[in-house]
């Protein structure tokens, strides 16, 4: 795990852990007995640590985390290497962090190539450095960098930790050589005051200015993480404390952290999100199936949904041509695209480089023809079935046969739509959320006929355009939407009943959704779900009047239909479940008025009003989208409880330090999350959504560890 060699006075630690060099138990027993060999050797005067392959150590092991921890730690490596009788360099490229970083600081050098990243990631991961990494930073860097760095785990370009001071030289040319001659170089340098822990920390006098200023950042920024927090604290305590208390303090919160909920379930978030990387369908897989290049790409419809689409894909360096039926509507979406771009700018997250070459990679144009030899097209027209077979029987004709034709429908099966071409092995679903440019999550769908190969094409598009790409079999509203539809139905029963939409709000803010329902149906627009409830009624066969209290057999309110017809759209109108204090306002007041046509629709339907408590409200909100989640499971639609976890952090921004409802469901128990689902299965009848799963009921009864549900899954899929 890590390689000993000699190469004139200088010795060698190279660590050899694939694919990130991890620093698990065998690497740091290595590293230890390497600094004690190299102290030892009387060959050598100075010591290389490096790492062989792609990256410097990129931390510790993740997988080791919770289980017993072996021995040496990784804080009792580092203090052999800050006090082994030879300096030791630590030659950085690829991603140097955590305890990868930890390991650097105890080094008395830093050199590092242009390319390389360093960076304290731990908070992501629930954590703050606990190998002395809070103490050791601010002594070189100041407090105000350190605390920002390690409460947002940023990693930081290998000349900017040169400017903070993290890094002492950036090289070139190949690294073990370059620094074999800086190793040869600082064998005659007094090395002892490199050790960070006798520097003071700079500005110490201010740090409760720093910190209160970084506090406040932090909750605004993370609100509900404990880990971010706990980092300013860890940093604070740098300038407060001696070292070694400082590093108690430090000690004391990661162990803190170490054992909260929040860790756990963060840690499961990044293991899930490699794990929905391994895709299966039946016939291909991940492993099997190539893509096939993008190099050009088009958009039918310039809306909303598809100038953020557009935004997605030149942001990447994508050309695009962005097609709409006409002059006016293309150029509204081109302005939109161009206001997108320069909001993205102003907040920092777009350089103004890549701005303004999307601007050139843009093309906007009327004629189908225009795109006949494009790799990849995605429709983002109106979601209605007749509208999207014209756009596909079109393309069909028009496309080069080996193009990918991606379709943006949040809900219509993709065999339907698919069916309108003679060529449906190429088509496959793309559903973005909304906004398109800023959400993480591309829930991709694959239909009956679709090949793995155009699978696999959407799945690395998804990583080209920085999203978090999820594969779902083909049915009416996927994954994501699927589970919302108990969630947002809940919502309105539950007012229906008795609640107050500022009372369902507030119990989904508290456990850590940014907006509750109420506030998210007024941003996306009540005229929206109006519309869309006459969708499904045109599906059924049926319409929506002001007495329809069920919907093909399912219950039904008619509430949002009320405010629909008063012409509260939402922000948009400047108001909707809430008063806003203008037309496109954000600030969300309770409003009288729609509290009087909530109590007139009671009345009208002889509703008694009742007192609902948060557990109910919270219950019947997640557990009937739980237990929708374990039937999407039972038919396959996903392979495993960890894709549905991601769609719901990166598609709705559930809050990671939940891990996500399967997750949450499989912390709560199981059998707890079934017995409720049977209460309400009892007390509210006429939900097909109440109806207790099967599967849900057989992982409950033979107590199931999260980790084998899988294993339950509809092998159909495979
Ligand atoms: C009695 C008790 C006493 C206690 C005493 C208390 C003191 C304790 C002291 C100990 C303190 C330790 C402090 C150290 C903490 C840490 O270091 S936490 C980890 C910090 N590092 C990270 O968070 C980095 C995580 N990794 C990444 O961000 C990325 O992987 C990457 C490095 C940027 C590379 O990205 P990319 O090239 O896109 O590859 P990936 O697909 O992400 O990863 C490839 C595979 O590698 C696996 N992996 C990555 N990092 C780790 C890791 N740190 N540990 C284990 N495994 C890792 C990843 O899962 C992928 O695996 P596969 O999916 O199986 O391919």
């Amino acid at each position: 795990m890590v390689d000993y060699s000699v190469n004139g006075s200088v010795a060698v630690l190279m660590v050899n852990n694939p694919p990130v060099n991890a620093l698990g138990h065998a690497v740091r027993v290595g590293l230890k007995t390497g600094i004690e060999r190299g102290a030892k050797d009387s060959r050598v005067r100075s010591i290389i640590i490096i790492g062989k392959g792609q990256t410097f150590p990129a931390g510790a092991d993740i997988r080791e985390f919770g289980k017993p921890s072996k021995e040496p730690w990784l804080t009792a490596v580092g203090n052999l290497i800050k006090t082994c009788s030879k300096p030791v360099v630590a030659a950085i490229h690829g991603t140097c962090l955590g305890g990868g970083l930890e390991i650097a600081l105890f080094s008395h050098y830093r050199i590092a190539v242009s390319s390389a990243r360093v960076g304290f990631p731990e908070v992501t991961l629930g954590l703050l450095p606990g190998a002395g990494g809070s103490q050791r930073l601010s002594r070189l860097t100041g407090l105000p960098v350190a605390m920002e760095m390690i409460s947002s785990g940023r990693h930081v370009p290998a000349r900017k930790a040169k400017e903070y001071g993290i890094i002492d030289e950036i090289v070139s040319g190949d690294l073990l050589k370059t620094a074999l001659k800086f190793a040869q170089e600082v064998q005659s340098r007094p090395f002892k005051d490199r050790c960070l822990r006798y520097k003071v920390v700079p500005n110490a006098d201010r740090v409760e200015e720093y910190a209160s200023a970084a506090l406040t950042q932090v909750k605004k920024k993370y609100k509900g993480f404990e880990a971010p927090v706990a980092c300013v604290q860890a940093v604070r305590s740098s300038a407060e404390l001696s070292y070694e208390e400082g590093m108690k303090r430090e000690r004391d919160l990661f162990l803190q952290l170490g054992q909260s909920g929040q860790a756990k379930a963060q840690q499961y978030a990044f293991f899930a999100e490699r794990a929905v990387t391994k895709w299966q369908m039946p016939g291909g897989s991940y492993k099997t199936a190539k893509p096939l290049p993008v190099r050009s790409t088009a958009v039918i419809g310039a809306g909303t949904m598809g100038s953020g689409i557009a935004v997605c894909l030149l942001s990447a360096g994508l050309p695009v041509y962005l097609l709409e039926q006409n002059e006016k509507f293309l150029q509204s979406g081109v302005k939109l695209i161009e206001s997108i771009m320069a909001g993205s700018v102003k907040l920092g997250k777009v350089s103004m480089e890549t701005a303004k070459r999307a601007a050139t990679l843009l093309k906007p144009t009327l004629s189908y023809d225009d795109i006949k030899d494009v790799d990849l097209v995605i429709e983002a027209v109106f979601e209605n079935l007749d509208i999207k077979k014209e756009v596909f029987s079109k393309l069909d004709k028009i496309c080069k046969p080996s193009a990918i034709l991606c379709t943006n429908t949040s809900t219509i099966d993709i065999n339907r739509i698919s069916s309108a071409t003679s060529r449906p092995e190429k088509v496959v679903g793309t559903h973005f959320f909304a906004p398109a440019y800023h959400m993480k999550l591309l829930e991709n769908i694959y239909g009956t006929k679709t090949s793995p190969e155009a699978v696999a094409t959407v799945m690395k598009l998804g990583k080209t355009i920085n999203k978090v790409p999820v594969l779902v079999k083909s049915c009416h509203g996927f994954l994501a939407n699927r589970m919302n539809a108990p969630f947002s139905s809940e919502a309105i029963f539950l007012v229906e009943e008795g609640a107050s939409p500022q009372e369902v709000d507030q119990v989904n803010e508290d456990f850590g959704m940014p907006m509750g329902p109420f506030k998210v149906r007024d941003l996306s627009g009540i005229d929206i779900s109006w519309r869309i409830n006459r969708e499904v009624a045109k599906v059924l066969g049926t319409s929506i009047t002001k007495e329809t209290r069920f919907l093909g057999g399912n219950r039904y309110c008619g509430l949002n239909d009320d405010f629909y017809d008063k012409g509260r759209y939402g922000r948009k109108t400047g108001k909707g479940w809430y008063l806003y204090e203008k037309v496109g306002g954000k600030t969300a007041v309770a409003d009288p008025e729609a509290e009087e046509i909530i109590n007139s629709y009671r009345q009208s339907r002889g509703i008694v009003k009742r007192k609902i408590t948060p557990q109910e409200i919270f219950e019947r909100q997640f557990y009937s989208a739980i237990n929708e989640g374990f039937r999407i499971l039972e038919e396959g639609i996903c392979n495993m409880p960890e894709e549905i976890d991601i769609s719901w952090i990166y598609g709705f921004s559930y809050p990671k330090y939940r891990g996500g409802p399967m997750f949450y469901a499989s912390q709560i128990g199981l059998q707890r999350v079934y017995d409720r689902i049977c209460h309400y299965h009892e007390t509210c009848p006429y939900s097909i959504h109440w109806v207790p799963n099967r599967l849900l009921k057989k992982l409950a009864e033979n107590n199931v560890p999260f980790t084998q549900w899988a294993n339950h899954v509809s092998k159909s899929k495979m």
